[in-house]
Formats: structure tokens, C-alpha cells, sequence
């Protein structure tokens, strides 16, 4: 997508990874073995034994080609650099609008008190407020949800400020407040202590309405809260749209007298007889309400369980898309994704290092990684059907004739209509519940065996075999043939060794646990029964 190019006037520059002549020799190292075997297995064609020698082939040659296929995405790693200074000189107030999407769908799972630390994240990012507008999605059309949303729409008004102050990261409070406090300053610690206090008494408020399932009594009678009523449930509703802060009005501010981003409230409607397309429905919908609301040309979406680590992300993603030279290029701009709640060795590798360090840079040399669902910016252009073509100059600059001249209700009313299902059916939408006894093993880190599935079948039976082969070679050791074994199966004993060294959590699994996360006993018997086979087929 993006040549290298060094030129001063660019708001972001391609390099190329460090070290790429060691990589090389490593990766011809590896072609010259893979060579080196086709070449071995072409030219020994034994009598007997071909299907063996057949399938061993097969594999080789499987195993050349996805070697080969994922060179490219090693070969040229890209790390892209932005030039933020050079984005204000230039632009300065001309820059476009930001809409941000955030999608909830169930106030007990996806708790609104995270929620909102996501949504304070975002509301306190390094960007003009009057050029920011927040939309909560909810599709459980939660009261408690929105009660939740009106909270944090106040103490935004306190948090900005600080966040603005201090110029702190992460400025989801959540994140930040988990940490101690790092500053010496007797002044800043005690600021530090009544943000956190403030902070602590509005999550505690939401807990207790979300555990009791009501809102307060004085709530109710001074919001409008009038769109919710005894029928309503969450898969049954007609739409709501809420505009909680109006940017537009001048009585809208923080504390310090700064003007607040634009927040607004979404529970798209649901009916049984629709289907509701789960996320992908709900920024449909967002893409229609929001153009009527500010329409802004750059779009980006956050899971509510992610908040935004840097508040600079905005004008990072900016550089790229109003680049003169290459920005048209671009259809969105992607982050990584990190995640706080692993254990200290990863378990499962879930936290995408691999991916997002290595992976997703390898791409970016052809074009860029696919998009990965959150924590993205695009141009609303993009998702809107326009097609690229060389003759395109993007404009994003300054702000786009807005629609939204109306009043707050108008406003409200005509984004409702543009939030009804008329191709949404309803479905089925939950979360596992996480069980208590899972978690703890997660906690340390032991691998979750419980169903029964046929990966672990075969995982299983090559363990098992694995073991079974070793047991027998250290036996001809020892009890028959002695050390002169090893002249003739030194390297399958080792080979053997490895797997079962590797494949101790798969042992511990099949003999030594007892909890629900043990290997199945049934396919703990499908396994010994494969290897029974396996180990009579010589014999026949
Ligand atoms: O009916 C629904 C279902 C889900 N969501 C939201 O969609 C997001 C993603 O759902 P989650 O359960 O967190 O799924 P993950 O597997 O964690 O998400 C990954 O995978 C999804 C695609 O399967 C992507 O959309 C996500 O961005 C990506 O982070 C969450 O904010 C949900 O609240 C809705 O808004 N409506
Ligand atoms: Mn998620």
C-alpha cells in the first residue's frame, strides 16, 4: 500500500524492520534443508514401503509450501511512524470530526461499570471535545445501561480536566486508578485521592443499580427516562436514541469551562420476528444514526470491554488518512490489541503477541493485515460503499456541512427511525458465564482439557504413542540390547523424548488431575484404543 519514503513532508513514514540480512540467511538456511529433503525423499524410492514413503512425502512437501506461504508474511516487516507536529502545523482547527462507536449487549455480563471506564477513556482523548461525539450502543436496551452512561456523562466533567492536567495514560480510570499513585507531589497525591474517591463512589453507585436491576427513584423523575416501560424487555423494544451531551450547546462544559464531546445513547430496536445481526447489526445501525447526528468522516469502534491506552490514538490515525500523498489510499487504520488479564506466561498465547508484533508488520510490506474487529479507525466513506479509484482526493479537512442544525429532539426523533429492524430478526445472544473453579485454573495457568473433542483425540493418541515408543526403547536399553541401541535409534529416542517432554500437560491431563478440566476418560479410551492399533499394525 505504502512505499518507503523518508520525505520530510509526509505525516507518516514506512521502515523497514532492523536485521532483515540475519533473517534471510536463516530462512535460506531452512529452504536449503527443505530442498535438501525433497531431494533425499525423489531419489530414495524404497521397494517396499511406499505408501509409507508416500505419506511422508506428502507431508514434506505440505510442509515446504506453508513454510513458503508464510514468508510473506516475514519477509519485509513495516513499522509505520506518524508526524503528529506536522498534523496540527498543518491542518491546526481544520481537522474532521471523530465518531466513535462503543457496542454493549448485556449489563451482567459485560458489567456497565467497565463499560464506562471505556467510555471515559475515549471521552478524554487528546482531540478537539467539539470534534468528538461517543455513541453507546446497547443492545440490551438497558435502563441500567443508560443510568450508567448519565453517570459517567458527570463525571467526565471532573475527569477531563484532571486527564487534561496531568496528561496521563492510560485515562481510562479503571486502568489508572489500579495502579498506586506515582506522584510525590503532596498537592498532585491528594488531587489524585479525591479523583479516585469521586471515581470509586460513581462505579459503587452503578454496581448497586445494576445488582438491585433499578434505577433511583430521583433518577427517574428527572431524566427522560420515559422510552422505557414494564413491557419492554431487551429482545423486544422499540428504538431509543438519546443524546445525553449536546456539543453544540455552549452550556455543556467541564469543570474548567471546556466544552464536553458529544454522548449519545443507542438501543437500536428489537423484535423477535427480526434477526438483529449481533455487532455487525449494531454498527449498521450506529453508521445511520450517527450520520444524522454529526456525521463524522472518521469512524472508530471499540469493543466495550477494550479501552483506548493512548490518548493520542486519534491523531495518530489521522496522519495516516490525510497524508496528501498516500492518505487516499487508505480505508482505515487498525492498533493492535493488548490485553491486561493474562497470566504471567500466557497460556494460550491469547495475548496476540505473536500476531500484532510480528504478523500484522509482515502484511503491512503487502497492503496491511485484515481488519480485526476493534479498536479501528475507517472512513466513513469506506463503510458506506464508496469504491476506490485513482482519481479520489480524499477530503477530510475541516468540518462537513453538518445535518444536524435541528434541535435535540428533531434530532433524536429522525435518528430513532433510522435505528427500527427492518431486517433484524431476533437470535439468540449470550456469554458463557465464566465458573468460578475454570477461572482459578486459568489462574494457574492449567490447560482446560474438560470436553471432549477430537483435537484432543489425536492430541492424545500422539502423546500416548509418543510414550508408549519410549518406554519400549528405554526398555530394550536397559533390559536387552544395552547402549548399543543407540547406534541405530539414537535420534528416534530423542525425537521420542522431545514430544513427551513437550506433551507433559497432556500426561498430567490423562492421569494425574482430578478436576473438571482432567482429559475426558472417553476419549482418554479413544486415544488408547488408536494406539493399541497403531502399535499392532508392525506386527501384522
Ligand atoms: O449482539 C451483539 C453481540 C455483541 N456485541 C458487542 O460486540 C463486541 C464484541 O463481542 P465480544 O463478545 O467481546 O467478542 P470477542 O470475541 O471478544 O470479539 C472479537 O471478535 C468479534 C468478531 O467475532 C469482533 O467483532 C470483536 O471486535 C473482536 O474483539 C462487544 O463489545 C459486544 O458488546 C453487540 O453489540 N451486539
Ligand atoms: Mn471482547
Amino acid at each position: 500500500m505504502v512505499d518507503i519514503e523518508n520525505g520530510s513532508g509526509y505525516l507518516f513514514t514506512a521502515e523497514s524492520a532492523k536485521g532483515r540480512a540475519a533473517y534471510k540467511l536463516y530462512a535460506s538456511s531452512v529452504l536449503a534443508g527443505i530442498l535438501l529433503i525433497w531431494f533425499y525423499r525423489a531419489t530414495h524410492i524404497p521397494l517396499e514401503g511406499r505408501w509409507a514413503w508416500l505419506g511422508l512425502f506428502g507431508a514434506e512437501i505440505w510442509f515446504g509450501f506453508y513454510w513458503f506461504v508464510t514468508q510473506s508474511a516475514r519477509w519485509n516487516p513495516i513499522y509505520y511512524r506518524t508526524h503528529k507536529d506536522k498534523l496540527s502545523q498543518r491542518f491546526g482547527a481544520q481537522l474532521p470530526k471523530v465518531d466513535i462507536f462503543v457496542c454493549t449487549a448485556d449489563p451482567f455480563a459485560e458489567p456497565p461499570s467497565l463499560v464506562m471506564s471505556t467510555i471515559l477513556s475515549l471521552m478524554a482523548y487528546d482531540y478537539e471535545p467539539e470534534k468528538l461525539s461517543i455513541y453507546l450502543s446497547d443492545d440490551a436496551g438497558s435502563i441500567l445501561t443508560f443510568y450508567a452512561l448519565w453517570e459517567a456523562s458527570c463525571f467526565a466533567k471532573h475527569w477531563l480536566p484532571y486527564c487534561k492536567k496531568f496528561k496521563m495514560e492510560p485515562r481510562s480510570p479503571m486502568a489508572y486508578f489500579s495502579t498506586p499513585c506515582k506522584d510525590n507531589n503532596n498537592s498532585n497525591y491528594n488531587e489524585w485521592s479525591s479523583m479516585k474517591k469521586l471515581f470509586e463512589d460513581m462505579t459503587s453507585r452503578i454496581e448497586r443499580v445494576v445488582s438491585l436491576g433499578k434505577i433511583p427513584e430521583e433518577f427517574k423523575e428527572q431524566k427522560r427516562v420515559s422510552k422505557w416501560n414494564a413491557e419492554m424487555t431487551s429482545r423486544n423494544h422499540r428504538p431509543i436514541v438519546q443524546i445525553m451531551i449536546d456539543g453544540r450547546d455552549q452550556t455543556a462544559t467541564d469543570l474548567d469551562g471546556n466544552p464536553l464531546p458529544t454522548l449519545v445513547y443507542v438501543a437500536r430496536e428489537k423484535h423477535p420476528q427480526h434477526h438483529h445481526n449481533f455487532k455487525a447489526g449494531a454498527m449498521n445501525a450506529l453508521l445511520r444514526v450517527s450520520s444524522e447526528i454529526s456525521n463524522g468522516p472518521v469512524i472508530l469502534n471499540v469493543d466495550c470491554d477494550m479501552y483506548s491506552n493512548n490518548s493520542e490514538s486519534v491523531r495518530d490515525a489521522l496522519c495516516f488518512f490525510m497524508d496528501e500523498e498516500k492518505g487516499r489510499e487508505i480505508a482505515y487504520v487498525q492498533f493492535p490489541q493488548n490485553f491486561d488479564n493474562v497470566t504471567k506466561n500466557d497460556l494460550y498465547a491469547s495475548s496476540l503477541k505473536f500476531i500484532s508484533d510480528v504478523d500484522f508488520h509482515g502484511m503491512d510490506g503487502h497492503g496491511g493485515p485484515l481488519y480485526i474487529g476493534s479498536g479501528c479507525f475507517h472512513r466513513r466513506e469506506s463503510l458506506c460503499g464508496k469504491k476506490y479509484s485513482e482519481a479520489y482526493k480524499a477530503e477530510l479537512r475541516g468540518d462537513r456541512p453538518s445535518i444536524a442544525q435541528s434541535n435535540v429532539y428533531t434530532l433524536e426523533e429522525r435518528a430513532k427511525n433510522l435505528a427500527t429492524c427492518t431486517y433484524e430478526e431476533n437470535s439468540q445472544w449470550g456469554k458463557e458465564v465464566v465458573d468460578e473453579e475454570v477461572s482459578k485454573r486459568y489462574e494457574n495457568e492449567m490447560m482446560e482439557f474438560g470436553s471432549s473433542s477430537p483435537m484432543f483425540v489425536i492430541l492424545t493418541t500422539i502423546a500416548m504413542l509418543n510414550l508408549l515408543c519410549l518406554a519400549i526403547g528405554v526398555k530394550r536399553m536397559v533390559m536387552d540390547e544395552g547402549v548399543e541401541i543407540l547406534d541405530s535409534l539414537l535420534l528416534q529416542i530423542l525425537i521420542c523424548g522431545l514430544i513427551v517432554l513437550i506433551n507433559a500437560p497432556v500426561y498430567q491431563a490423562l492421569f494425574l488431575r482430578s478436576d473438571n478440566g482432567r482429559m475426558p476418560t472417553n476419549v482418554m479410551f479413544a486415544s488408547a484404543f488408536l494406539v493399541l492399533i497403531a502399535y499392532m499394525i508392525p506386527m501384522v
